[in-house]
């Protein structure tokens, strides 16, 4: 765990001069292809160098049944980091896709839910929506992905999706199928 800076401190982006408050954000980890370990560490270290973010947790390991993707795709390893930020929530999405491009993701044409070394998703950031062409917060299907929600439960568990429920309760309706904790693996959240 990492302290947060001072909650009152309102920063502004140096782009849009717009001022954001410290929020708090959750993003999604996900890998099938390649070193998948490796690539979600490499993940939250990126993250955790990253201006204006400060990561408090980084939850367990999953390993998860790939959820609407191709026949043939392989299991993934999925989790959860949690953390403050400053950021506007379009830079953190352009930093999430500069993080997968980092760790050689690609994006084959015509083939959604490809294999991947590494996503990124942005779940929520603090109370904040978003609805356009590059964002939609929260994020629109993270409400039924056991991937997703046991992993939060874990670090968070009183968390709500703003606008959807609790994911305690998301995660009772949702089900546990498909979803293993694996204590084996670890991420580091401390380096
Ligand atoms: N909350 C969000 N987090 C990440 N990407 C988002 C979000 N909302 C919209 N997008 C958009 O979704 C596009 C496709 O992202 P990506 O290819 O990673 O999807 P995916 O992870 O395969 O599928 P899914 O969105 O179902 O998780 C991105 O280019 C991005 O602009
Ligand atoms: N188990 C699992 N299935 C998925 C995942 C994922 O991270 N884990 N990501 C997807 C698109 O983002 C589609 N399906």
């Amino acid at each position: 765990m990492t302290e947060s800076p001072n909650p009152n401190i309102i920063d502004t982006d140096t782009l849009t001069g717009e001022m954001h408050p410290i929020r708090r954000a959750v993003v999604s980890l996900g890998s099938n292809l390649g070193d998948r370990l490796a690539s979600l560490q490499g993940a939250v270290d990126s993250l955790k160098d990253t201006p204006e973010v400060w990561v408090t947790d980084v939850s367990p390991v999953y390993e998860t049944e790939p959820v609407d993707s191709p026949e043939d795709a392989e299991p993934y390893l999925n989790a959860v980091v949690l953390f403050d930020t400053t950021l506007s929530v379009h830079r953190l999405l352009d930093r999430g896709q500069a993080i997968e491009a980092a760790f050689g993701r690609e994006r084959p044409e015509g083939q959604p839910n490809a294999p991947r070394t590494l996503d990124v998703d942005l779940i929520v950031c603090g109370d904040r929506r978003a609805d356009d062409d590059l964002l939609t917060l929260p994020h629109p299907r993270a409400h039924e992905r056991a991937f997703v929600l046991a992993p939060w439960a874990d670090v968070e568990p009183d968390a709500e999706i703003p606008g959807v429920g609790a994911v305690a309760t998301l995660l009772e309706q949702v089900g546990r199928d498909g979803v293993t904790r694996r204590d084996d693996l670890d991420l580091d959240g401390t380096s």
